[in-house]
């Protein structure tokens, strides 16, 4: 590949230049850029092409790569240190315990907090510690276009804001419950780097037992939520929607809760994410009529 050598802090103006081939990547090094030249254009030098990284699937959340389901392989991992240059890998097997705390191995670096955007939003946390799903993204922009400015919203497996940060974003009034330190401690932290302490409460314990009065719309993010049914349905009323979170089919345990209870509802499954298997991770609205 031809390249042409500047220094990197050149590099937002060298962007627009005609000789830039914006279809191949800069290749930085130290205070350097590499940029590489249009056929036809004057050039520096030459580097070898670098092959795109094709291993396993990954997220990035600042300068670090999380990896889940089967372990890279070491030469997985030292081409994708080579193509992204992260400061840390993680491998998160798996999620366990009510908690969802990652099964994490450090394959690279040392894990640390990361501060990233998504959808407008700030979150930090380390993800060594705790979860992070970019697969709930499309949820999180869902429930943005459903809250109402001033509804009264629990969420009661709030994290470190996942679903918190969003409806308060959309206007709501967010009591946030979380059980996890570790991931409360993010949590307050994100309400206010997004400066949506106005909007949101968060409080620390057991949602079974920290909900108070009646909402407009409960959030339950977590795989377990229908067994959490009866305590959210202790705090709604007709006009309430719910958000019932589960892997695979749940529905029926949900409509038993509900009949059971006494409500009459309309229920609605929404896809979220591809679990394991063919197994999915759905979200059921239900609106109490
Ligand atoms: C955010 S995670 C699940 C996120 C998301 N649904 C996913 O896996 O894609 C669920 C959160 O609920 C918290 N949690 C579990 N049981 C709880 C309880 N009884 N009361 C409050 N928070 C709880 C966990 O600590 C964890 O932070």
């Amino acid at each position: 590949m031809k390249i042409r050598k500047i220094s990197k802090r050149s590099l937002p103006n060298a962007a627009s230049e005609p000789w830039v081939d914006a279809t191949r990547r800069v290749y930085c090094e130290g205070e350097y850029a590499f940029v590489p030249v249009k056929e036809g254009y004057p050039f520096d030098g030459e580097i070898p092409d670098r092959r795109p990284y094709s291993g396993p699937g990954y997220q990035r959340m600042g300068d670090t790569l999380l990896l889940h389901g089967d372990a890279p392989t070491a030469d997985e991992l030292a081409a994708l240190i080579a193509w992204e240059k992260p400061s840390c890998v993680i491998h998160a097997a798996t999620h366990e315990g009510v908690m969802r705390t990652p099964k994490a191995s450090v394959l690279f670096g040392q894990p640390h907090d990361v501060t990233f955007r998504e959808a407008g939003i700030t979150y930090t946390l380390d993800p060594s510690k705790v979860m992070f799903s970019q697969g709930n993204r499309g949820e999180k922009l869902r429930l943005r276009s459903l809250v109402k400015p001033g509804e009264r919203i629990a969420d009661m497996f709030a994290g470190i804001g996942y679903f918190t940060l969003s409806a308060a974003l959309a206007g709501g009034n967010v009591h946030a419950v979380e059980i996890n330190p570790v991931s409360f401690a993010y949590l307050e932290k994100n309400i206010e780097a997004n400066d949506l302490a106005g909007r949101v409460t968060p409080e620390l314990g057991d949602c079974r037992e920290r909900l108070f009065g009646i909402y407009d719309r409960i959030l339950m993010g977590h795989f377990e939520a229908p067994d959490f049914l009866k305590t959210a349905l202790d705090h709604a009323e007709p006009g309430t929607v719910l958000h019932v979170h589960g892997v695979g089919d749940r529905k029926n345990d949900i409509t038993e809760t509900l009949e059971g209870a006494g409500f009459t509802y309309i229920i609605s499954e929404h896809k979220v994410k591809k679990y394991a298997g063919r197994l999915w991770h759905s979200v059921w609205d239900v609106n109490l009529i």
